[in-house]
């Protein structure tokens, strides 16, 4: 597919299905981490624009076209806003990898998952209306249950950069099939992906308020959000400190959260593996794959011993033959990471790591050839130590640590060590072995002879400082479900007998 060129569209803030600027006329810059350059402007919504799109999202709740709607009128909106996204895939594939510096051809495939996922979430809202009303058996007679499955209400989704609209999409296509109206708040590091899902929303006719779109930054336009008291549940992915900033807030209002974080998750990889040269890709894969910028990126390479020495001399032939370039380039393999900032928090944990000790083994520098942009060479560092923040810190950016291990106790050990809980991998072909890990693993995520494919049938999620609650597959169509509990007194002529009655008036 060829790579079109493209002007970036101006947006407004989408609220209530039409294009509006925020109250406060602030925009922020958009940067293209492949040359620093502004290439455009976002809007920055505020306080009030947040409770503008509240009180849209609540009239759409009450309004028949959205609020009364059964799941399969709701799945004609997700299959259509689908379809519009694949026959906008080039644009929105060249729009992603200049707002966010990923590879072309992973933000196309980035694209292919939005569209597939919008069409799993209509099959899904389709599916609910069989299930919305199911009945529970009691031990009485006098008394019948049913349950009921309703939206939950207005649901805030709080999204990050690193798969731009693709995050968007896991949680507004179940927002819309549970029948929510939703308040998109994305990253303004990487927003322009999302302002455009808000056009394709108007150009299918998406009700009015059923979903907004506020850009702007965390404070301002995300902070206000979570703690909107007409706001009924926020979804979150992205950095642990700003979880527990949510959560903290979420908490004044018992408003449930669910919160898709960081993490450190290892690829533990033995020395009966099938095949070296796969192994080796497995490993750079997980962890080398977006730029670096994965929350369950496999960054802790854990190593059989008697291995280890091919395994590292392979994995540095592979490493140098990634392509890095911008990455519009056709073969690009390896562009750069989202912001100055994140480019300086990368390099300093690298520095931190050989201030502690650590050997950086390849990498661990901005490459000779490219002069601006962000760009961080994949980097891969060894002699590195339990105690080390470059093993217990979460990197987000290519950087690959390693550690030797001798027996399956200690490769389970040196896993699990760690505060984090959302991916683990394991290379091995004894397939008994491999069951073994995957119980012992603490994690929400275990991969088998890979490491980071991603579908959206599976439950997606971590526990320990990862965060709670599963998206993607049934499992996030239930968090934006109310289960009303209905039970009716059947013999209602009959007196209940609780109290003593009075005399007959
Ligand atoms: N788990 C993941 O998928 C991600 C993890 N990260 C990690 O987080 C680090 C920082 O990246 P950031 O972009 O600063 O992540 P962040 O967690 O601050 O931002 C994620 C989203 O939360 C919003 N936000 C920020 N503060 C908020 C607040 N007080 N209330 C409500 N919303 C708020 C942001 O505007 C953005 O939409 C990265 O270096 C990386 O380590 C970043 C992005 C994704
Ligand atoms: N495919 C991984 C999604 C994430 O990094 O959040
Ligand atoms: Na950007």
């Amino acid at each position: 597919m060829a790579i079109p060129n493209i002007r970036i569209p101006c947006r407004q803030l989408f609220i209530d299905g039409e294009w509006r600027e925020p109250l406060k006329k602030n925009r922020l810059p958009i940067i293209n981490p492949a040359n620093e350059e502004i290439i455009g402007y976002i809007p920055a919504a505020t306080e009030e624009d947040v409770d503008i799109a509240v009180k849209a999202a609540r009239s759409a709740l009450r309004r028949e076209d959205w609020g009364s709607t059964t799941g399969a009128q709701r799945a004609k909106y997700l299959r259509a806003i689908a379809a519009k996204v694949l026959e906008k895939k080039p644009e929105l594939a060249t729009l992603e990898t200049i707002d966010n510096g990923k590879p072309w051809f992973e933000a196309a495939s980035d694209i292919d998952d939005v569209v597939a996922c919008f069409e799993y979430y209509a099959d899904l809202a389709e599916a609910l209306d069989s299930k919305k009303k199911t009945e529970v058996k009691l031990h009485l007679d006098s008394f019948k249950t049913h349950v009921l499955r309703e939206p939950l209400g207005v649901v805030g989704l709080i999204t990050p950069w690193n798969y731009p609209l693709l995050m968007t999409t896991w949680k507004v296509a179940p927002a819309l099939a549970a029948g929510c109206a939703a308040i998109l708040k994305p990253s303004e590091l990487a927003s322009i992906t999302s302002l455009e899902l808000g056009e394709i929303c108007r150009e299918v006719g998406l009700p009015p308020g059923a979903l907004s779109i506020l850009t702007g930054l965390g404070h301002e336009a995300g902070s206000p959000l979570v703690s909107h008291p007409d706001v009924d549940k926020i979804a979150f992915t992205g950095s642990g400190p700003t979880g527990v900033k949510i959560m903290t807030a979420a908490a004044q209002l018992v408003k449930p959260v669910t919160l898709e974080l960081g993490g450190k998750s290892p690829i533990v990889v033995f020395d009966d593996i099938h095949d070296l040269d796969i192994a080796v890709e497995w490993t750079l894969f997980g962890c080398f794959w977006t730029n670096g910028q994965i929350c369950s990126a496999t960054s802790r390479l854990i190593i059989q011993e008697t291995i280890a020495p091919q395994f590292l001399a392979r994995l540095l032939e592979w490493t140098k033959n990634i392509k890095i370039s911008d990455p519009l380039e056709e073969d690009c393999k390896l562009g750069p990471v989202i912001s100055r900032g994140q480019y300086e928090k990368v390099l300093k944990l690298i520095s931190t790591a050989k201030d502690e000790g650590a050997t950086i083994l390849y990498g661990g520098d901005r490459p000779e050839h490219l002069k601006k942009g962000y760009y961080i060479q994949p980097t891969i560092i060894t002699d590195v130590d339990t105690t080390m923040e470059i093993w217990k810190e979460e990197v987000f950016g290519p950087v690959l640590c390693v550690k030797t291990f001798k027996t399956e106790e200690e490769a389970i050990e040196l896993a699990n060590d760690t505060k984090y809980g959302l991916g683990a991998a394991i290379l091995s072909k004894d397939l008994e072995r491999c069951e073994r890990f995957t119980k012992a693993f603490q994690s929400g995520i275990v991969w088998i002879n890979c490491s980071q494919p991603c579908f959206w049938q599976p439950p997606w999620g971590g526990k320990k400082r990862s965060g709670f609650g599963r998206e993607l597959g049934e499992w996030s169509l239930e968090n934006y479900l109310n289960i009303k509990q209905v039970t009716q007194y059947v013999t209602p002529d009959e007196p209940w007998a609780f109290y003593k009655s009075p005399s007959k008036l």
